[in-house]
């Protein structure tokens, strides 16, 4: 069993490469729940309101994909649960949580993890984490289109979008809870591009063959599935 993770900001690609990287390896994916969230506009338009409810909501349903992809076969997630705390922090930091909800929060997210080392698979095998400057984020975010995401609808989004950049970086240099890499999201279009997309796979094939999760002589047209 293989279970691939990826991580990055909002609008970096996870969904889109999630979809690639789980054809191209034959695996299943498994995306986060966004459009049918009944919570995520209602947090857009409230945040101060809604920011602890949104992170329950997300947490419970990170926790059941998780359980989900690391009892069942090879599979791809689009964000790790490992990023959850890193929102919430990031909205209490500005206010938008008491501290009697960081308390419980991080209460929950401590038993919900102490239940995940109970599995008999406790981590990913690999982090694929996209790297995006804020251009190119709102740039795709502009063109996946939802509505409550614009900077116009909120004029406070361009700082709370930096403040994620910035809270990004030392959050993937300390994640260790499996091999990680890098892919240069302003550098590859892999959704448009067919050599981009050629070139970003590779690089994770690459990745998956150092840390022994796939054969090394592995190439597409072998059609082997990734290894247990
Ligand atoms: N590397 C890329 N090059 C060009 N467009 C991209 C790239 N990655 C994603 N996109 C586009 O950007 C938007 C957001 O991508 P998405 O996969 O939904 O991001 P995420 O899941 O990280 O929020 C989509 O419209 C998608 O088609
Ligand atoms: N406050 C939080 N918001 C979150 C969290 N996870 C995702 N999100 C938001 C950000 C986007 O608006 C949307 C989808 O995220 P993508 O990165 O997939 O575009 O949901 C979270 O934990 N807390």
């Amino acid at each position: 069993m293989t279970v691939i993770v990826l991580s990055g900001p909002i609008g970096a690609g996870k969904s889109s490469l999630t979809g690639i990287l789980s054809n191209y390896l034959g695996t299943k994916p498994f995306y986060e729940s966004v459009d049918d969230n009944p919570v995520l506009p209602l947090f857009y338009a409230d945040p101060k309101k809604y920011a602890f409810l949104l992170q329950v909501y997300f947490l419970n349903t990170r926790f059941h994909s998780i359980k989900d992809a690391l009892t069942e076969d090879n599979n791809v997630l689009d964000r790790s649960i490992y990023e959850d705390a890193l929102f919430f922090q990031m909205n209490a930091d500005i206010g938008r949580a008491t501290p009697e909800e960081v308390d419980t929060y991080y209460e929950l997210l401590h038993n919900m993890m102490g239940e995940l080392d109970r599995m008999p698979k406790k981590n990913p095998d690999l982090l694929v984490h996209i790297n995006v400057s804020y251009d190119t984020m709102i740039k795709r975010i502009q063109k996946r289109g939802r509505p409550y995401e614009q900077l116009s609808y909120d004029s406070t989004l361009e700082d709370y979008y930096k403040r994620l950049l910035r809270y990004y970086k030392p959050w993937y240099e300390k994640y260790d809870y499996s091999p990680k890499m890098e892919i240069d999201g302003d550098k590859y279009d892999f959704m448009s591009s067919e050599e981009d997309r050629e070139v970003v796979l590779d690089q994770i094939v690459d990745k998956l063959k150092e840390v022994g999760k796939l054969p090394m002589d592995w190439n597409k047209s072998t059609d082997i599935q990734i290894e247990a």
